[in-house]
């Protein structure tokens, strides 16, 4: 059986150096965690936080549902995922940046997923709202393929809110904010389908004035139509990445409010991917850290010593400790020598199909690339 893993062990050890010291030679970016608890399995224990560890549970749950026989919420088994290459394959190489990653959440379950910046957490998120392509089965949302299953998102199931509002405009440039001569009504009347009294309580809560003029507001207030307009339809999954970056501290209250009341009344199943802390003590149920492309822990805010009373600030201390020592423990990348510029790619602006303007070595010296001259060619070195 598993060693079910202890955050209370974690932060014990913190203050030890000297294990510290033995482990940031041993560890590698998959295993440390499991060092620090003396060769413990983390990836079975990985889900202890929905999953009882016990022998009888553990042979009842499945890929789809739990030892109730009930759907997760959110179930991702044993997923593998690295960004592709030019050539749409993995970059020869390249380790994963999830490897053999397990999470499971029930319904009613309002999870905080945390970890160091590039941790993975942004592209976990994509992955489940079905922005990324994995195996079957990998990802499910209320059983269903997160990629595959498109009603997921046309029926308003799941929500995906992340990242700025914006997009590419040609002549422009990328990452244009979301704006246009209209009023905030014209997007959230646009939802249909919508129960009148929850968009008054979503407007409400997000202090949204219908009459702003999407090209006149501010980013704070962009981001408040953006949030109602996400939240309008009665969601059973919410996906969230950073997305109280530009509120301002009641807007933020006032969300975490909102999202916490649909979880507990709805049975809703909320993963919020952030860097902010302050209030959220009282809006999670759980906690899940990603670090070294695993998901290392996902525990009940109540099993965690330092978390359990919800005091303010609590969560950042602790959080705090924890990105210290991955940041310790994380392995070091070794200095590579730049080579002199060998290869080029084509962004799209080259003439020519995929394999006639990629350039390699000698090719591109010998000025054979077709990309060579075009304006827009990337360089790689
Ligand atoms: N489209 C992409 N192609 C290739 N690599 C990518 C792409 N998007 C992200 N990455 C890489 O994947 C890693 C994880 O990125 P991701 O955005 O998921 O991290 P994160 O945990 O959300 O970070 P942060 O806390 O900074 O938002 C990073 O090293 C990043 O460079």
């Amino acid at each position: 059986m598993p060693v079910p893993i202890s955050v209370t062990g974690f932060k014990n050890l913190a203050g030890d150096q000297n294990v510290h010291a033995e482990i940031a030679e041993t560890a590698s970016a998959g295993d440390w965690f499991s060092k620090m608890r003396g060769g413990g399995d983390v990836e079975k224990t990985s889900t202890t936080a929905t999953m009882d560890v016990d022998d009888e549970t553990a042979t009842t749950t499945t890929a789809t549902h739990d030892e109730n026989g009930k759907l997760w919420g959110i179930a991702v088994n044993d997923l593998d995922f690295s960004y592709p290459g030019i050539d749409g394959a993995p970059i020869p190489g390249s380790e994963p940046l999830i490897k053999g990653m397990n999470l499971h959440l029930k319904p009613g379950s309002c999870c905080l997923l945390l970890g160091a910046n590039g941790a993975g957490k942004t592209t976990l998120l994509k992955i489940m709202g079905g922005k990324h392509m994995v195996p079957r089965e990998k990802v499910l949302i209320l059983g269903r393929e997160a990629f595959y299953d498109t009603s997921l998102t046309s029926s308003g199931d799941l929500s995906y809110i992340g990242g700025n509002w914006q997009r590419d405009v040609a002549f422009a440039g990328y990452n244009i904010p979301l704006a246009g001569d209209f009023p905030a009504s014209k997007m959230l009347d646009g939802i249909k389908g919508v129960d009148p009294a929850r968009k008054k309580r979503i407007i409400d809560a997000l202090d949204v004035d219908v009459e702003w003029r999407m090209h006149q507001v501010s980013d704070g207030q962009r981001r408040r139509v953006q949030l109602a307009w996400g939240l309008m339809h009665e969601f059973k999954v919410l996906l969230l990445d950073e997305i109280t970056v530009d509120l301002d501290v009641l807007g933020r209250a006032e969300l975490m409010k909102f999202l916490r009341q649909e979880c507990e009344e709805r049975q809703c199943t909320i993963l919020y991917a952030t860097h902010i802390f302050d209030g959220l003590e009282k809006f999670a149920s759980h906690v899940a850290f990603v670090a070294g492309g695993k998901l290392q822990f996902c525990k009940e805010m109540e099993s965690i010593p330092s978390l359990k009373s919800r005091k303010p600030g609590a969560l950042l201390k602790e959080v705090e400790i924890w990105l210290r020592e991955d940041a310790r423990l994380r392995p070091r990348k070794k200095k590579t020598v730049r080579k002199s510029l060998e290869q080029a790619r084509n962004n799209g602006w080259g003439e020519g199909r995929l394999g006639s303007t990629l350039a390699k070595g000698e090719e591109l010296r010998n000025g054979i690339s077709q990309i060579k001259n075009a304006s827009n060619a990337v360089m790689r070195c």
